[in-house]
C-alpha cells in the first residue's frame, strides 16, 4: 500500500494521526467524462467521445467502486466493447500489481507489472493515490476517469447509440431521490465500513460503526414496504448499495469490525441484496474468494497473519421472497 509522489512509488499506510485516528479517503483526481459526442461533462476537458474499443477499465474484483464499474459494464452491454484488466487481490508494498494470480487479467496496453505505471503513463509526474477503477483512453494514450460514481453514469448513457442495452439507471425523475440516498448511504454504508476498519481509535471506530448500523437500521425499515431503494425500479442506488452488502458478511463483519449485526439478520435487507444477486450476470461478477483474499491477506495493520477465515457459509442463490 503506498501512493506515487512526483511520479515516484513510495510505500505508506494510509496516515490516520493527522486526522485524530480517522479514516479520511481523499478525492479522486482524473475526472474527465466520456459523452456521446466528445464535448466536455460536468467535469474535467472534452475529447474522449463514445466509441467502441476504445476505452479499458482496469479493475480489482475485490473492490466495491471497481465493482460498480464491473456490473454497470456487465448490464449495459459493454462487455465486447470496453476491454477490462483485472488486478492481483493482493495489495502490498508495490499496491495493486499484475502478478499472475487467481482472477488476474494482464495489462494489454501498457504491459504494466504495477497499477502505478498506469498512472505514470498519463502523468509522468503524477502525486496521489493508485486506486480502481480506473478508465483508460487508448486513443489519446491517457486516464478519463478514476472516479468510480462518474464512471457509471457515463456507463449508464454515453455508449447509448453505439451499442449499449437500453437501461437507465440514473431515470431523470428519479435523479433527486437516487441523489439523496447516494448522499446517506456513501458516508454511511459504503465509506462507512471503510470507516469503521480503519480508524485507529476507539473513538473513530464506535462512531463510525454507529453510522453503519444506524443506516442498516434505516435502509431495513424501508425495504420493509418497497422492493427496492426507490420503489419497484432497480437504479443506481441499488447497485451502489449492492456492492457493499455483498462483502458485509464475509468480510466487514469480522476484518472491519462492524459486527454489531450481520446482513443475515436483517430479513428484508438480506432478501434485497439476494434479490440484486439473482439478476442475470451479477453472481458472476461477484469473486468471493478473491474479495476475502484481498482484504484479509493486504490490510496487514489490521490482520498481520494474513489468515483468511474459512466461513461464513451463505447461500445468495436461495429464494428471496421480494416479489
Ligand atoms: N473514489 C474512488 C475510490 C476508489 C478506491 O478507493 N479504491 C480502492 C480499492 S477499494 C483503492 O484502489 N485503494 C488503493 C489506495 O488507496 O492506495 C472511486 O470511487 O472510484
Amino acid at each position: 500500500m503506498g501512493l506515487l509522489i512526483d511520479g515516484q512509488w513510495h510505500d505508506t499506510w494510509y496516515d490516520t494521526k493527522s486526522s485524530g485516528g480517522k479514516f479520511e479517503r481523499k478525492a479522486s483526481s482524473f475526472r474527465n467524462w466520456v459523452t456521446k459526442d466528445g464535448s466536455a461533462g460536468p467535469s474535467g476537458k472534452g475529447g474522449f467521445k463514445a466509441e467502441a474499443n476504445r476505452y479499458h477499465l482496469y479493475v480489482s474484483l475485490a473492490c466495491p467502486w471497481a465493482h460498480r464499474a464491473i456490473i454497470y459494464r456487465k448490464l449495459k452491454g459493454l462487455e465486447d466493447m470496453i476491454s477490462m484488466s483485472v488486478v492481483n487481490a493482493y495489495m502490498a508494498e508495490n499496491g495493486w500489481t499484475f502478478e499472475p494470480g487467481d482472477g488476474v487479467v494482464a495489462d494489454p496496453i501498457h504491459n504494466a507489472e504495477f497499477m502505478h505505471q498506469v498512472y505514470t503513463a498519463a502523468d509522468p509526474s503524477y502525486t496521489g493515490r493508485v486506486t480502481v477503477p480506473v478508465l483508460w483512453d487508448k486513443h489519446t494514450n491517457t486516464i478519463v476517469s478514476n472516479e468510480s460514481s462518474e464512471i457509471i453514469r457515463m456507463f449508464n448513457q454515453a455508449f447509448d447509440e453505439v451499442g449499449a442495452k437500453p437501461l437507465d439507471l440514473y431515470p431523470q425523475a428519479l435523479r433527486a431521490q437516487i441523489d439523496e440516498l447516494n448522499e446517506f448511504i456513501y458516508p454511511n454504508i459504503n465509506n462507512g465500513v471503510y470507516r469503521a476498519g480503519f480508524a485507529t481509535t476507539q473513538d473513530a471506530y464506535d462512531d463510525a460503526v454507529q453510522d453503519v448500523f444506524n443506516a442498516l437500521d434505516t435502509l431495513e425499515q424501508r425495504l420493509s414496504n418497497q422492493r427496492y431503494l426507490t420503489g419497484n425500479q432497480i437504479t443506481e442506488a441499488d447497485w451502489r448499495l449492492f456492492t457493499t452488502l455483498v462483502r458485509f458478511d464475509a468480510v466487514y463483519v469480522g476484518h472491519f469490525k462492524c459486527n454489531l449485526r450481520r446482513i443475515v439478520d436483517y430479513p428484508n435487507v438480506w432478501g434485497y441484496l439476494k434479490d440484486l444477486y439473482q439478476i442475470n450476470g451479477i453472481g458472476e461478477t461477484v469473486a468471493m474468494q478473491y474479495i476475502k483474499t484481498h482484504y484479509y491477506a493486504s490490510h496487514d495493520t489490521i490482520n498481520p497473519t494474513r489468515v483468511i477465515p474459512a466461513g461464513p457459509v451463505i447461500d445468495f442463490n436461495e429464494p428471496h421472497g421480494r416479489g
